[in-house]
C-alpha cells in the first residue's frame, strides 16, 4: 500500500496529500490539462486530405491518442486503408509515413491550440501544487515541438521547470525511462514525485519508475475505462489535487 492509498480498498477516489509526502509532481498533456481531441482531428483531416484519403471521426482518433505521433499516425493509416489486406496495409503505411508525418506535423504547427481547450480546475490545481512548494514539470509524449506553444498560448508554461515531449529521450510513455529522465532533471527522487495523468499508459511508466500514481477520469485512456487502469487513485479534476 502506498501513502495514498486507504487501508480498506485497493483504488479509491484521491485522498488528500500529505505535504510531506512528495517534492514534485509530473504532469501528462494531453487528456490531463488540455482537451486536444479538435486539434488532432483537424490536422489528422487535413493530412488525410493532402494524401487523397478518406477522412476520420474524432471517436476513432481519441482511441488511438496517447502514445505519440508515430503510432497515432500509424493507426489513423492503417484505419483509413482497411479494403488492403493485412500485409500489404503495412507496406501501404510504411510507403504513406514520411509524406504524412510532413503534412500532419505542418497542419498540428498551424493550428496548434485553436480546436483545443485547457480542463476545468486545471489552473487551480497547478497553484495548489506549487502553493504547497512542489517542483513541476510536463511530461508527454507528444512531440516537444508541439507541446512548448501549447502550453505557451494555454498560459500554462510558467508553471513548469521543464517540458518534456515524446521525442525527448529513447523512449516514451508507457516506458519508465522518461520519467526516470525528469525527476534525474528536477533533482528528486522518483517515490517522492506524483504523476499525474489521463491513461494506462502514465500509470504504467510511474508504477515501473516507483513514482505514486493519480488519474483524471476525464481524458484519453485507448478507449477502456480509466478506472480499472491499476492507479493509487483517480480525480475529477486537477483543482481535487489541492
Ligand atoms: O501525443 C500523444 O500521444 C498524447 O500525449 P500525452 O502523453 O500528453 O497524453
Ligand atoms: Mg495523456
Amino acid at each position: 500500500m502506498t501513502a495514498f492509498q486507504t487501508s480498506s480498498s485497493a483504488v479509491v477516489n484521491f485522498i488528500p496529500l500529505p505535504p510531506s509526502c512528495v517534492d514534485a509532481a509530473i504532469i501528462d498533456l494531453d487528456g490531463t490539462m488540455v482537451d486536444t481531441l479538435g486539434d488532432f482531428s483537424e490536422a489528422l483531416n487535413r493530412m488525410l486530405q493532402d494524401l487523397g484519403l478518406s477522412p476520420i471521426d474524432a471517436g476513432s482518433i481519441e482511441s488511438m491518442v496517447g502514445k505519440g505521433t508515430e503510432h497515432l499516425l500509424r493507426s489513423v493509416l492503417k484505419h483509413v486503408l482497411p479494403h488492403y489486406g493485412a500485409d500489404d496495409v503495412a507496406i501501404k503505411i510504411e510507403e504513406l509515413y514520411p509524406s504524412a508525418w510532413a503534412s500532419y506535423q505542418r497542419h498540428y504547427l498551424a493550428i496548434n491550440g485553436q480546436f483545443a481547450g485547457v480542463y476545468s480546475g486545471v489552473e487551480a490545481g497547478l497553484q495548489a501544487l506549487r502553493a504547497r512548494g512542489l517542483r513541476l514539470a510536463c511530461l508527454t509524449n507528444k512531440p516537444t515541438s508541439f507541446a512548448l506553444p501549447l502550453l505557451e498560448l494555454k498560459g500554462l508554461a510558467g508553471y513548469f521547470e521543464h517540458v518534456f515531449g515524446g521525442d525527448a529521450f529513447e523512449r516514451k510513455k508507457p516506458d519508465p525511462l522518461p520519467l526516470l529522465k525528469t525527476c534525474e532533471a528536477l533533482g528528486v527522487s522518483p517515490a517522492r514525485t506524483l504523476m499525474v495523468g489521463d491513461s494506462s499508459n502514465d500509470a504504467q511508466a510511474a508504477r515501473a519508475a516507483g513514482c505514486p500514481v493519480v488519474l483524471v477520469t476525464y481524458g484519453y485512456n485507448h478507449g477502456q475505462p480509466v478506472r480499472a487502469v491499476d492507479a493509487d487513485g483517480f480525480v475529477d479534476s486537477l483543482a481535487q489535487l489541492a
